[in-house]
């Protein structure tokens, strides 16, 4: 695992833009190894086509993204460095869950032994051979963290992973996503759940509009401000 406290990813002045209009402005800032990185915004923010942009999938207009130290878009990482949950998971509804994980592990080159590892992780085993398609939303959040946790890396990036699951789904995320970083991994995920968030994540990214409201560790904001309170305060200050 990347050593504690070093910027796994860093993101310098990224710009994306959709046919001349902006998503996402100037945006910077790092996700640091051994924590977990929560990255907020209202709907519409740009934190999908961020995360986007990070994990390889969409290409920046103008600025970077480094990944251990290496601009994403010369060599998109694979399977065992970063793990990649962006809905929706790709799988097709016709498939089993199993058949879903077993062809991205042959895809990715990573053992077959893998799948039944990261299906027992996030708690498939036993659904695992029923169609994608009779899946809850919950379960389909599950296999696409299983889908990221595959190549067993160290980086996580994950799109609004808790939506859809049911309040202890919650609480295995948190920890999973805990342990991760307490094993020196990093993660960077979106929300909506602040209350849920204050318990979960270490450091803080806000964005609006594209725009970079605020970042740094949560252990630094006074005790006696919510997140939320702290969210509303920035989102609505930045309003036009
Ligand atoms: N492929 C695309 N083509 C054109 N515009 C896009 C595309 N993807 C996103 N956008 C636009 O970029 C802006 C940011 O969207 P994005 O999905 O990144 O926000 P978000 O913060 O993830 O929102 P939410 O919380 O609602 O999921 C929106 O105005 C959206 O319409």
């Amino acid at each position: 695992m990347t050593h504690q406290g070093t910027a796994a990813i860093a993101v310098e002045g990224l710009t994306k833009s959709y046919g001349g209009t902006p998503a996402v402005t100037d945006l910077t800032f790092t996700a640091r190894a051994g924590a977990v990185t929560g990255f907020f915004g209202p709907n519409g923010a740009g934190k999908t086509t961020a995360l986007k942009v990070i994990v390889g999938l969409a290409k920046a207009t103008t600025g970077r993204v480094l990944v251990n130290g290496t601009p994403v878009e010369r060599t998109r990482p694979d399977a065992r460095t970063l793990g990649v949950a962006i809905e929706p998971c790709g799988a097709h509804p016709g498939r089993t869950g199993r058949a879903h994980l077993t062809s991205l592990a042959a895809l990715a080159g990573l053992p077959r032994r893998r799948v039944a590892e990261v299906l027992e992780l996030v708690e498939l085993d036993r659904a695992a051979g029923r169609r994608v398609g009779a899946y809850s939303m919950g379960m389909r959040q599950r296999l696409g963290l299983a889908a990221a946790l595959l190549g067993d890396p160290a980086i996580l990036v994950l799109d609004e992973p808790a939506n859809g699951l049911d309040p202890q789904g919650i609480r295995w995320l948190r920890a999973l996503v805990r342990e991760h970083a307490a094993a020196g991994g990093t993660v960077l995920l979106s929300s909506h759940l602040l209350s849920e968030a204050a318990h979960t994540v270490d450091d803080l990214v806000v964005i609006d509009r594209g725009r970079l409201l605020h970042a740094g560790p949560l252990s630094a904001l006074d005790p006696a401000t919510s997140l939320e309170d702290l969210f509303f305060d920035l989102t609505e200050r930045s309003a036009p």
